[in-house]
């Protein structure tokens, strides 16, 4: 039987890989996820050892897809994605110090860890569309990355309209470059009036006003979409097996925003890979670390940092952890959720707590530890960080993990993404790969819009029929 997927509300059909895929969002404003986690034998996982990054992403992969695309062509589209990566290893590791590594996720075409799963999504979503004649207006919202990422890995592909929606001003210039810059007609670039958490609001808003979501047949391209998640379980694999499991447990640190890469950690280690904790390292906007903390996740201010793809308060991954680590209980990420729209909190309860206390911990580190990690850590090992991975670094330091297992803190850009902070912190300007250089002079192409769902809405729907009467 193949594997179906559930919503955590509980209150939108269950359906398959592909359906779940273009979906995006449940239809009851639920987060899709595997009817049961897939397992791998110790086996299975020690044969990764060694084997090409593509290999190892199919494996995992393939148990998630079931009958959903042909193993061949799932083959296909998986070395296709990742050969778009500038370094053989796709994710290679770089050792800091003793038992200390930092996994570099930024050597695709964006040069952020985003590009891992959105080079895929956009070939399996693309493979999915083209077998059932479909198209799709796909809305995103970015605090950063997963704009450029998303605009890259869709731009001049004839199944997708793209609007990406980013807080107008909070973004970094090659980030906002990164999404203005390409020149292509099915891809758009908006900047709303508001936060990070506004724009992932109105994307929510669209996808649960049916009407409008199937007149524009919409899908989702952030880490709401299942896939992406899966994607990004693949490099806990790779990095954890080279250093030493199943043999040995390794623990992950992990900077976080919309809780969907560490959630991907948590998916890993569900399938059987020996991660010892997954530590949420989060900047001054620390919602996630406060919850652990207290069992109390309560909205508070967004406040701007130098790692701005972080700048987040409402984590949406956050509902997958909570409906799994409950026991699965749709009514009570239901409640949950409710009382969050209501009153901008909710409170786990002890076993919930306690579940997750068991995989997770949680720290977080304020600018000046940012700037102080960058600048030490450059002095010290003549390693650039840029401030999303020295926000994880910082936490590392501090978070009690045990000397004797290997530490893994995920590095989740370049640094060259955010030039004026790394050379505020560390003296040094690092300069953009030589394949991103045209986008600083590039035209850019930008559309500012209020944080209002109805215009928004106008705005997407007159742009997508241009282009499918001009496809037409
Ligand atoms: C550079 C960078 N680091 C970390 C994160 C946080 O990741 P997540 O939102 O999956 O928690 C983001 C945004 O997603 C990012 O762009
Ligand atoms: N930090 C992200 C925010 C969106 O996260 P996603 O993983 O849900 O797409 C960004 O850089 O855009």
């Amino acid at each position: 039987m193949p594997l179906a997927y559930v919503s955590t509300r509980g209150e939108a059909p269950a359906l398959g890989f592909a359906d779940a895929m273009l979906a995006g969002l449940a239809r009851d404003g639920g987060l899709y996820v595997p009817e049961a986690w897939p397992r791998l034998s110790e086996e299975t996982i020690a044969g990764f050892a060694g084997r090409p990054y593509a290999e190892v992403a199919e494996a995992v992969v393939a148990p998630y897809v079931g009958d959903a695309i042909a193993p061949e062509k799932l083959r296909e589209m998986i070395r296709e994605a990742y050969a778009s990566f500038r370094h053989p290893a796709v994710a290679p590791l770089v050792q800091t110090a003793p038992n200390r590594f930092i996994l570099e996720l930024f050597h695709g075409p964006t040069i952020a860890f985003k590009d891992v799963a959105m080079q895929l999504l956009a070939r399996l979503m693309d493979h999915a569309l083209a077998e059932r004649g479909q198209r799709t207006t796909i809305i995103g919202a970015t605090s950063g990355d997963t704009g450029g990422a998303a605009i890259e890995a869709f731009r001049g592909r004839a199944r997708a309209d793209v609007f990406i929606l980013m807080p107008h001003g909070k973004v970094s210039d090659v980030q906002r470059r990164q999404m203005t810059t390409a020149p292509d007609d099915n891809v758009h670039a908006i900047a709303v009036d508001g936060s990070f958490d506004d724009c992932q609001a109105l994307v929510k808003a669209a996808f649960n006003h049916h009407a409008f979501r199937d007149r524009m047949s919409l899908g989702g391209v952030n880490s709401i979409n299942w896939a992406r998640v899966l994607a990004q379980a693949v490099y806990y694999f790779t990095a954890a097996v080279a250093l030493g499991a199943p043999r040995r447990a390794v623990d992950f640190v992990v900077p976080t925003g919309n809780f969907g890469d560490v959630f991907a950690g948590y998916v890993a280690k569900k399938m059987g890979l020996p991660i010892g904790r997954l530590v949420v390292a989060t900047n001054v906007n620390d919602i996630l670390a406060r919850t652990l903390e207290t069992g109390r996740y309560e909205v508070r201010g967004v406040t701007p940092t130098t790692s701005p793809s972080m700048d987040i308060q409402v984590s949406s991954n956050f509902e997958r952890l909570l409906f799994d680590a409950s026991g699965r209980d749709a009514a009570a990420v239901r409640r949950a959720m409710a009382s969050l729209g209501q009153s901008g909190a909710f409170a786990l309860d002890e076993a919930t707590l306690a579940a997750i206390r068991a995989d997770f911990d949680a720290g977080r580190a304020d600018e000046e530890e940012v700037a102080e990690t960058i600048g030490r850590t450059y002095r010290e090992t003549g390693y650039l960080l840029d401030p999303h991975t020295a926000v994880g670094c910082a936490v590392a330091g501090k978070a009690g993990l045990d000397p004797a297992t290997p530490t893994v803190v995920l590095a989740t850009a370049h640094p060259a993404k955010f030039p004026d902070a790394v050379e505020a912190a560390s003296g040094i300007r690092p300069e953009l790969p030589a394949h991103l250089s045209e986008i600083m002079t590039a035209p850019e192409r930008i559309n500012q819009l209020p944080n209002d769902l109805g215009e928004l809405e106008a705005f997407v729907e007159k742009r997508a029929r241009i282009a499918r009467d001009a496809a037409a």
